[in-house]
């Protein structure tokens, strides 16, 4: 669409007081990326095959997953392409990576996601050598996905009731699908595209269960694409959002795989069936590990464009005047609209940088892990169960307030607002679901707590907590570190709560895991425990609505600075020339129910009963 800038949009670039492409920059983790980044977006976004004529929303089930199917293939065909020119298109130092750009070309999610963000990186990272020589082979023909969760068991992964079962006679592992609750269900991908699978299964030898261990199984015809015998296979139909993902259920009757298909870098069963143990039990649970990682980054950038959207959509409106006498207003001029939108931006740059901070440590975790040494893991499991928990909640919640500060336009789909809450509230249940991984984190917490309350000595990293305990925690600053003072006092105190109430209910006669579900409201809700005081709050209020002052001649261009194009943000209301009605129109003008000045309805329907007594 032509035409000029909107005129409200011009004098807030004018206002704005930093370099744009500076902040750019930085969020990019240097220009060099940027660049990168912005070559990427130029050749993906130029090819014409990727770009719908009639938008989505009008498309049934079938047709928007063919749609999703034509573009993942030719996306991934441009992976490859890059990949082979030696463009490093998976660095999630950037969350604005070739894979952000899908969320544009897909207004939904890539069939494909679970395949190159899951399946791939399982393998890499679970695999023998020798197995990854042969499955990781660019030409192969593998499409897979990650197959975990069941009907009847998603959370409680030790629960699981597919059986992979050695049979030494034949060298072969027999998967096995018991009942209807061991069905697999939820995989992305599997529904109709996949042709392979990792799939968790408990592993038995002769008899005795060895528990969860991933499996390489073919599950369609490489050529037909038929379901392979014993295999049962399909789609579970429409959901809130990840309505391209295709999702799908999978069941095996006793379908045999070679023994060498076991993931086994970490694990082994040799032919004799003997079974080598890992070093750490939970080493199989690593890909969650992984993707609650980059989840958090993930995050980051849909909040990213939820608040680009809101706040070029709140310069442009203006409704009602402030005082009466006055011209209307831009609503981003209303402070209120300024609370509910500014948290966004800052919310979008603090999972940024704990996402790049996690993904880092990640790298050093594992590096540590394949020298043998275990010793961070448990951390690094309790930080990214808790981060991935908080962050996709707060990131619904305020990718909603979002769409709620563009009143009734966010509420249509051209705004694209209600797709990325779609997509960011099932991270809040994917990837472990939001109580349950608090609860591990909780767990981590409480193991520390008994140590403090032992006097027994602890790591540096909970030194607050006998800090607590000696009550020897400063008086409230209102500066930074005040705050980070603050919120360690809220987790020890928190942690205190929850452990004295554990410890009352193991007195009353209960047993642990009793004791624990009965403490679990306490494990999971933060309360007060700082030394704040109510002037503190009130100056804390106050300084906060001088920053709003603050940042509001910025607001536009801090989330032009994320830099995200009018092709992948997808909205009416959020485009870089602000021309906010004149886009919906035209949105408007593409409904299939604008096509006809008289629908046939208004014959079938409509006339027979309007016009009944005139005839
Ligand atoms: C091109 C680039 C692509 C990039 C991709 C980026 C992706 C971003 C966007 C993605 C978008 C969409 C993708 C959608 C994907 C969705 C995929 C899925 O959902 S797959 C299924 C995920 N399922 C879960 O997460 C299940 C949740 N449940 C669990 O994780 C576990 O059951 C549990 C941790 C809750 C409990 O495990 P359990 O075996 O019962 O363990 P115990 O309670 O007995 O013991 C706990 C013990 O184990 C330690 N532990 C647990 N997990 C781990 C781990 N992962 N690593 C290390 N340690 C772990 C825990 O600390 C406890 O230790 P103790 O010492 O005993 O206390
Ligand atoms: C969009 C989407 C994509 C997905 N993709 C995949 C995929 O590719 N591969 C795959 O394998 N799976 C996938 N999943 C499945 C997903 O990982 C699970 O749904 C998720 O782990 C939650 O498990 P659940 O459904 O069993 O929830 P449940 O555990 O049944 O949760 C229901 C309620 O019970 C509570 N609860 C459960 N256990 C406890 C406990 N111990 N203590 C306190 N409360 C508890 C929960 O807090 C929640 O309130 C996907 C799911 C979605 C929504």
């Amino acid at each position: 669409m032509g035409g000029r800038v909107n005129e409200d949009l011009i004098k807030e670039r004018r206002k704005c007081t930093f370099d744009i492409k500076e902040l750019t920059h930085i969020i990019d983790c240097g220009e060099e990326n940027t660049i990168k980044r912005k070559q990427i977006d130029n050749y993906i976004l130029n090819i014409k095959e990727l770009w719908d004529d009639v938008p989505e929303e009008y498309l049934s089930h079938k047709e928007r997953y063919e749609n999703a199917i034509k573009k993942a293939f030719i996306v991934l065909k441009v992976l490859r392409q890059l990949h082979t020119g030696n463009i490093q298109i998976t660095d999630h130092r950037t969350p604005t990576n070739v894979y952000s750009i899908q969320d544009g070309i897909f207004r939904n999610v890539n069939p494909l996601l679970i395949h190159i963000g899951l399946f791939w990186s399982t393998i890499a990272a679970q695999a023998s050598t020798e197995q990854q020589a042969e499955w990781l082979q660019p030409d192969s023909s593998m499409i897979g996905t990650y197959v975990q969760t069941e009907l009847g068991h998603g959370s409680f992964i030790r629960g699981i009731e597919t059986t992979a079962t050695y049979d030494s006679t034949t060298d072969e592992f027999i998967l096995h699908t018991p009942r209807l609750s061991a069905y697999k269900w939820w995989p992305g991908g599997l529904g109709n595209t996949a042709n392979a699978c990792l799939v968790m299964a408990q592993l038995y030898i002769n008899g005795t269960c060895h528990g969860l261990h991933i499996f390489l199984a073919q599950i369609r015809d490489f050529d037909t694409h038929k379901p392979l015998p014993g295999i049962k296979v399909g789609e579970i139909g429409p959901k809130m959002g990840f309505n391209t993902a295709d999702n799908g259920f999978l069941g095996f009757d006793n379908h045999r795989i070679p023994r060498t298909n076991m993931l086994m870098k970490n694990v082994q069963v040799l032919r004799d069936g003997t079974y080598v143990k890992p070093k750490h039990d939970k080493l199989t649970y690593g890909s969650m590990l992984l993707t609650r990682v980059t989840l958090i980054s993930d995050l980051a950038y849909q909040l990213s464009k939820a608040a680009t959207i809101a706040v070029r959509y709140s310069a442009v409106r203006r409704q009602s005047p402030i005082k009466s006498n006055e011209p209307e207003r831009q609503i981003l001029d209303f402070v209120s609209q300024q609370h509910k939108l500014f948290i966004t931006i800052a919310s979008s740059h603090v999972y940024r940088v704990v996402g790049l901070w996690m993904w880092n440590s990640h790298k050093r975790v594992t590096a540590d892990i394949h020298e043998g040494n275990m010793g961070q893991l448990p951390e690094l499991h309790a930080l990214a169960c808790c981060l991935k928990a908080i962050s996709s909640r707060d990131a619904s919640a305020l990718v909603e307030q979002c769409r709620l500060a563009c009143g009734g336009h966010g509420y249509m789909m051209a705004s694209n607002l209600p797709q990325i809450y779609a997509y960011t509230t099932a991270a809040v249940t994917y990837e472990g679901e939001y109580t349950v991984l608090l609860l591990q984190t909780a767990r981590y917490l409480v193991k520390f707590w008994r140590l403090a309350a032992e006097h027994k000595p602890l790591p540096q990293n909970f030194a607050y907590f006998e800090d607590y305990i000696k009550k020897n925690f400063e008086q409230w600053r209102n500066s930074p570190e005040g705050i980070i003072e603050g919120f360690k006092a809220i987790v020890a105190g928190k942690t205190k709560a929850a452990y004295d109430t554990l410890q009352c209910n193991l007195r009353n006669g209960r047993e642990f895991e009793e004791a624990w579900n009965m403490a679990s409201v306490q494990l999971t809700n933060a309360s007060e425990y700082s030394t704040i005081s109510r002037n503190d709050i009130e100056a804390l209020q106050s300084r906060y609505e001088e920053l709003l002052a603050l940042i509001r001649p910025n607001a536009v261009g801090l989330v032009d600075a994320f830099d995200i194009r009018d092709e992948v943000l997808c909205s009416t209301l959020g485009a870089y020339d602000g021309r906010v009605y004149e886009r919906m129109m035209e949105e408007a003008s593409k409904s299939p129910l604008n096509e006809d000045v008289v629908n046939e309805s208004f014959h079938k329907y409509i006339r027979p009963v309007t016009m009944k007594n005139k005839l």
